[in-house]
């Protein structure tokens, strides 16, 4: 029930419930990179506005559950966030975006009248039907805010629009993707008692797992490194590994530090895929007795949607980063080579990566010439990486440099792939058999509802078992040219517009010609500028042949930045 249709105590009920929720006044939020993002603090009201819009998002695919997220990924302890799932696991419509955006500042700054006008109007325009129950499904990560948080998101559910909620209280961001989308697809009959948890997303990624190593009679890492180190970033992440890996005895020899979710202040601190990536150094916890040259090691982000890998050589002094952009070409070449094993061709199936402008050149050009795979980039934010996988590729591998992707395979993959089974069975090629079993099997360890740090990692692990390759032969595939990625804070950072993919500035309107000739003045010089959507502040990307000169230049240009908005 909507208060298209609400009766005059329903109103009422929403009148006192927005009084009641919405302490936070006089303020504008922007849907930015990854749903709302601030501090804490402030987020009641858009709490309160978004379960509005998941109800209104649910009715509109009739009733179909739609998820709700409470994280805030890798920002520090006292911000928190919330992202909506559309009943297929993937990010919310772009359309939505605006909707949600405009809902929460009229919960801001306007009378409840108007807010339920706005209601009232994006029920009549998307014709949404007033008498479907909407279906929920919520959860949240470790942070301190986040029950406080919940309660505002859940406050007008039940009461207004009498909706089904499942909430499974604190999981991983991916896996709320996968229950989401799970729940739709497993709507039990009134006799099935089977209640949707986390055991779902456990026992289907575990079987995966286990029948991928089966097919190649792997018991442990031995082949390839001898621990792997997990890095939670003291977030949900690991007590939901913890408790996964329980059911996989080839994963016996993994050890965890910055496991420690019970104590929210310490959620990405020194620790996690953001700290490892942008410090490009060892997390806090990793100490002496777990540095060892043949140790394989990886950091989670605070969500468990993010991961890099690394590994320290050189009698351990020197520190490797294996980020998304190796993750990526990893995947690349492992599943080239089981297509081409499968007999099957670019023109049968059409693998493609995936990239943003923060992915390293050296990364585009191996994919370009030595994998011999079309590349695309697109636009900061998963989102825009997942439709473009999904559009453009057969097997659409995306990574964000910083760990968060995944791989999509489209129905032509399946159909094709299965063909090919059948025609080795028949002609009893074993080699294309193995191949095609590998690939259909493979594909099943991969979170395609979104990028997911567990998936991520049984894939990686797996990739590295099934070639046997140690992670100093991942790295030595290509060499990341030196980069730097900087902040700037600027009084107003919605005066920086880009174009072409962010990698040029429109606006303000001076700054690029004059990046340009800092850029153009080093050897392979590249640099962009764009606001971030996530934090309050500027980045700053360069990268070059030298490391001086990429220094060099992030100074001018962050120089010249402070020059142009003072
Ligand atoms: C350079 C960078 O790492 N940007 C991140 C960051 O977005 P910004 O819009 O740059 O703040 O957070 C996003 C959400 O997690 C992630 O998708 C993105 O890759
Ligand atoms: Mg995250």
């Amino acid at each position: 029930m909507t208060a298209h249709q609400a009766t005059e105590m329903q109103l009422q009920l929403l009148e006192s419930l927005h009084t009641q929720v919405c302490k936070t006044k006089n303020y504008s939020y922007t849907y930015g990179t990854a749903g709302f993002r601030d501090k804490a603090a402030v987020l009641d009201t858009v709490m309160f506005t978004t379960g509005i819009i998941a109800a209104l998002r649910s009715m509109s695919h009739n009733g179909k559950a739609v998820g709700v997220m409470i994280t805030a990924s890798h920002n520090p302890p006292l911000d928190n966030g919330v992202k909506i799932i559309e009943p297929d696991g993937s990010m919310l419509l772009q359309s939505w975006e605006s909707h949600a955006t405009q809902l929460a500042n009229i919960a801001a700054n306007d009378t409840v009248t108007q807010l339920i006008q706005y209601i009232n109007e994006i029920v009549a325009t998307l014709n949404i039907d007033s008498n479907v129950t909407p279906s929920i499904v919520v959860g949240m990560d470790s942070r301190e805010s986040s029950p406080r948080l919940m309660d505002c998101l859940l406050s007008t559910l039940s009461p207004v629009f009498m909706a089904k909620i499942v909430n499974h209280n604190m999981l991983t961001t991916p896996q709320l993707h996968f229950l989401t989308a799970y729940q739709n697809n497993h709507e039990p009959s009134s006799d099935d008692k089977t209640v949707i948890s986390v055991s779902q997303y456990d026992s289907k990624f575990q079987t995966a797992f286990k029948d991928l190593m089966n097919l190649y009679e792997i018991k442990d890492f031995n082949d390839c490194f001898e621990s792997l180190v997990v890095d939670c970033a003291n977030g949900i992440g690991a007590p939901q590994f913890q408790q996964f890996v329980k059911g996989l005895p080839q994963c016996n020899s993994i050890k965890f530090v910055n496991d420690d979710y019970t104590h929210p202040d310490t959620l990405n601190n020194s620790c996690g895929a953001d700290f490892v990536k942008t410090q490009q150094r060892l997390p806090a916890g990793v100490d002496d007795s777990l540095l060892n040259d043949n140790n394989l090691y990886c950091s989670f982000d605070g969500d468990a949607d993010r991961i890099v890998f690394y590994y320290v050589g050189n009698k351990t002094t020197k520190f490797h980063l294996l980020d998304g952009d190796k993750i990526a070409t990893l995947f690349a070449k492992f599943l080239k080579k089981l297509l081409i094993k499968a007999n099957l061709t670019q023109d049968d199936i059409r693998l493609g990566i995936v990239q943003t402008a923060y992915a390293n050149g050296s990364s585009t050009t191996y994919v370009l010439d030595t994998l011999h795979c079309p590349a695309s980039c697109t636009k900061t934010g998963v989102k825009h990486l997942h439709h473009e996988a999904q559009t453009a590729y057969d097997i659409g591998i995306y990574f964000e440099a910083n760990g968060h992707g995944t791989i999509l395979f489209s129905d032509n993959f399946y159909s094709k792939v299965q063909e090919r089974q059948t025609i080795a069975i028949k002609e009893n090629d074993l080699s294309s058999l193995k191949a095609s079993k590998t690939l259909l099997a493979f594909s099943k360890v991969i979170n395609q509802t979104v990028g997911d740090a567990i998936a991520d990692l049984l894939g990686v692990v797996a990739t590295l078992l099934i070639s046997k390759m140690k992670p100093s032969q991942w790295d030595n595939e290509y060499t990341d040219l030196p980069n730097l990625l900087s902040k700037v804070i600027v009084p107003d950072r919605t005066v920086f517009k880009t174009t072409d993919q962010e990698r040029k500035l429109t606006s303000p309107p001076a700054l690029q010609p004059k990046m340009d000739l800092l850029i153009n003045k080093i050897e392979q010089g590249r640099a962009f500028v764009r606001a971030s959507g996530t934090e309050d502040a500027v980045r700053v990307y360069c990268e070059g042949k030298h490391a001086d000169d990429v220094k060099q230049l992030s100074k001018d240009i962050e120089a010249l930045i402070m020059s142009e908005v003072n």
